[in-house]
C-alpha cells in the first residue's frame, strides 16, 4: 500500500450533496488517496464538508479556483487556508499582481495550504484558445502562464500532463505539477481533451493525479483506486510499501 503522502491520488468528489459525498468517501482511504472538493461540492454543501472529510482523516485539495481582483482573491484564499485545505488553486490568468496577492496572504499562515496556479484547463483545445484571442498552442500557453506562476512564488501549476515533461524542464523538480485530464487506458475522455493515463502522466513529470469520474462513477471506486495505483507501481515504477 502506498504511504498516504507518497499516494499522488487526488479523487474528484464532483457530487451535489453530502450523503453522497460521505458515501464515497468512507470507500475510499485517506492512505490511498487524498480528495478534491470543487465547485460543485462546495456551493452545494458549503464549509462544512471540508471538515467532515478532515475528520474522516483525508487532506482536502480545495479547487474553487480563485479568479477575482487581487485583495478578493487574496482574502479567498486566506479563508481557504483557514479551513486547514491541503491545497488551493487560483486561476493564473488573473494576472502577476492577483497571484502575488494570493501568495502574500498565506505568509503568516502556521500551516499555509500549496497554492497552486491553474493554466490553461484540460478540457480546453488550441481552437478555444484562439476564440478567445490567444494565438498560442496550448503548452505554449501553460508554459508562459507557468513562469508567472512561479514567478509570483506559488508552489506550482495546474496543468495537463502532456505539458508536465515540458514544465519540469523549465521549473525543476520541486515545481508542483498537479494534473487532471487523467484516463485510465479504455475509458471515456468527456468532456476532457487534454488527456493522458494515469502512468503516462507519472512517467511524464506529474506530482498529483486528479482523477474524477472513472473512480466515482465506477462500480467499485475503491477497486479502481487501487487498480490505478497498482498499474502506477508497475508501469511507472512509483515506490510502493
Ligand atoms: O483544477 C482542477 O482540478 C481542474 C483543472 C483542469 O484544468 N481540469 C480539470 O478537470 N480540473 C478538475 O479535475 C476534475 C476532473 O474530473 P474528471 O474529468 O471527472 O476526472 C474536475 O473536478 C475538474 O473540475
Amino acid at each position: 500500500m502506498l504511504d498516504p503522502i507518497m499516494s499522488p491520488v487526488v479523487v474528484a468528489l464532483d457530487v451535489d450533496n453530502e450523503r453522497d459525498c460521505i458515501a464515497l468517501a468512507e470507500r475510499l482511504s485517506p492512505k490511498l488517496c487524498r480528495v478534491k472538493v470543487g465547485k460543485e461540492l462546495f456551493t452545494s454543501c458549503g464549509p462544512a464538508i471540508v471538515e467532515k472529510l478532515q475528520l474522516l482523516g483525508f487532506e482536502v485539495f480545495l479547487d474553487l479556483k480563485f479568479h477575482d481582483i487581487p485583495v478578493t482573491t487574496a482574502k479567498a484564499v486566506k479563508a481557504a487556508a483557514d479551513l486547514g485545505v491541503w491545497m488551493v488553486n487560483v486561476h493564473a490568468s488573473g494576472g502577476i499582481r492577483m497571484l502575488e496577492a494570493a501568495k502574500e496572504s498565506l505568509a503568516n499562515h502556521q500551516k499555509a495550504p500549496l497554492l497552486i496556479g491553474v493554466t490553461v484547463l484540460t478540457s480546453s483545445t488550441q481552437e478555444e484558445l484562439q476564440q478567445l484571442g490567444i494565438n498560442r498552442s496550448p503548452a505554449e500557453q501553460v508554459l508562459s502562464l507557468a513562469g508567472m506562476v512561479k514567478g509570483a512564488g506559488l508552489d506550482g501549476v495546474v496543468c495537463s500532463a502532456q505539458e508536465a515533461s515540458a514544465l519540469k524542464a523549465q521549473n525543476g523538480d520541486d515545481f508542483v505539477l498537479v494534473t487532471p485530464g487523467i484516463r485510465p487506458a479504455g475509458s471515456d475522455n468527456q468532456d476532457q481533451r487534454r488527456v493522458m493515463t494515469p502512468s503516462e502522466a507519472m512517467l511524464a513529470g506529474s506530482h498529483y493525479l486528479v482523477i474524477g469520474r472513472p473512480i466515482t462513477k465506477a462500480q467499485d471506486p475503491i477497486a479502481v483506486c487501487n487498480n490505478i495505483i497498482a498499474s502506477l507501481a508497475g508501469e511507472a515504477g512509483v515506490a510502493v510499501e
